[in-house]
Order: C-alpha cells, then sequence, then structure tokens
C-alpha cells in the first residue's frame, strides 16, 4: 500500500498569515493544498474568494486542490482558475448540470473532481465517470472543519474504489473530513489515494506540521 497523498485544508490555518501557512506546508511534506469554498448557501459558512487564492499563488508550488461548496457552480469556474486552481471539484448537488460543470472544468484545463456527500448515492459516479479526474468522498457534511468523521465512509470509500477499479478509471480518491492519524490507515486500505485534513495538520502550530504530515502518510 503506497502512502496517501496529504491534502491539508488551509481552512484550519491562521488566516492572518495565509501565505506562510501554504509556504510552510510545502517545507512540511505536504502534497496539496486543499482549499474550501464556501458560499453561505449551498452550505452555512463562508471562507475564500479567488482573490485569496491568486494571491496565495506565489507562496507555494504545491497544487492548488480548490473544493467548491459554491451554488450555481458554474459562474465561479474559470476565476478559480484564473487563480491558480490545478483540481476544481463540485458537488452534483451545488447544479444544475453536473456533467456540462465536470466537461467545462477539464476545458479550462483543470482535474475535474465531483463531491460526494455523506448523504450523496455513489450511483452517479457511473453517469460521469469518463468526466472525472478526482472522486472527493465527504466524511462529515460539508461546512465547517473539526467534525468528527462518520465511520459508514469507509464502506463508501471501498464501494467508490470497486467502481473506478471496475471502469478502469485512474480518478484519484480522495476523503475529506474528520481525517486523523487514527483514521487515515483505514481510508487507506478502504481504497484512498488522497486525504484532506485541516485540524489533524494544524492543531499544534507550524512546529507540529512536518510531523503531523508524517502521522497521516503513516510514517
Ligand atoms: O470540506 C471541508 C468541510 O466542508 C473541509 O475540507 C474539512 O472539514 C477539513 O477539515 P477537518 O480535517 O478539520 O475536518
Ligand atoms: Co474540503
Amino acid at each position: 500500500m503506497s502512502a496517501p497523498l496529504i491534502c491539508p485544508s488551509i481552512l484550519a490555518s491562521d488566516f492572518a498569515r495565509l501565505g506562510e501557512e501554504v509556504a510552510a506546508l510545502e517545507s512540511a511534506g505536504a502534497d496539496w493544498v486543499h482549499v474550501d469554498v464556501m458560499d453561505g448557501h449551498f452550505v452555512p459558512n463562508l471562507t475564500i474568494g479567488p482573490d485569496v487564492v491568486k494571491a496565495l499563488r506565489p507562496h507555494t508550488r504545491l497544487p492548488f486542490d480548490v473544493h467548491l461548496m459554491v451554488a450555481p457552480v458554474d459562474p465561479w469556474l474559470e476565476a478559480y482558475r484564473n487563480a491558480g486552481a490545478d483540481v476544481l471539484s463540485v458537488h452534483p448537488e451545488s447544479g444544475p448540470h453536473l456533467h456540462r460543470t465536470l466537461g467545462r472544468i477539464r476545458e479550462l484545463g483543470a482535474r475535474a473532481g465531483v463531491v460526494l456527500n455523506p448523504g450523496t448515492s455513489v450511483g452517479i459516479l457511473d453517469e460521469v465517470i469518463d468526466l472525472v479526474d478526482l472522486v472527493l468522498i465527504m466524511s462529515v457534511n460539508p461546512g465547517f472543519g473539526g467534525q468528527k468523521f462518520i465511520p459508514a465512509s469507509l464502506d463508501k470509500i471501498a464501494r467508490v474504489r470497486q467502481r473506478l477499479d471496475a471502469a478502469g478509471s485512474k480518478a484519484t480518491l480522495q476523503v475529506d473530513g474528520g481525517v486523523t492519524a487514527d483514521n487515515a490507515a483505514d481510508c487507506v486500505a478502504a481504497g484512498a489515494d488522497a486525504l484532506v485534513a485541516g485540524t489533524a495538520v494544524f492543531r499544534g502550530g507550524p512546529s507540529t506540521y512536518a510531523d503531523n504530515i508524517a502521522a497521516l502518510k503513516g510514517h
């Protein structure tokens, strides 16, 4: 089993020092920077606009993995891509047309991700599997960091892994929400390739980031 990609969510970072925080993640061994975009409408929280992503871009060479919790999402794709997003992930419920949205993300030259909420069936994947470069399984309901991992997510990871393998898809399987060093290995054993973690990376301050990331990788 190879080590998972670790994608720290800057939702849990010090917003007063965001540039330094993303630079510190790179030195600490992170693989991607996960950016949670919330609109106060699709989810009950308001976070990071494209201008902030653009301002962060010169501070790290790590890919920006942008998780869009915005409805409607289509009007924002280009702005986040131009700001420096490498992956753009969308929720089917943020609509209105998932198939068109995923195609548009690829047209913009980004990797296209689809996000499955805890209450969203994995069946929707079958309809768009050829259009996705990443599947993000939410292991909490979206909107806030610091929530508890929903144990049933492990079975869902395994079911999505099976579907991706059966279809010959090389899409990355990512898990987001309540991921810690205690459940990371279970997520990987179930088939995850990439783990998002906010609280588990940032909670001890910058001197702990490298150890926290290593622990999530299983070292
Ligand atoms: O998408 C998210 C919430 O909607 C965040 O990425 C997620 O909650 C990460 O934070 P933590 O690791 O603290 O749970
Ligand atoms: Co997220």
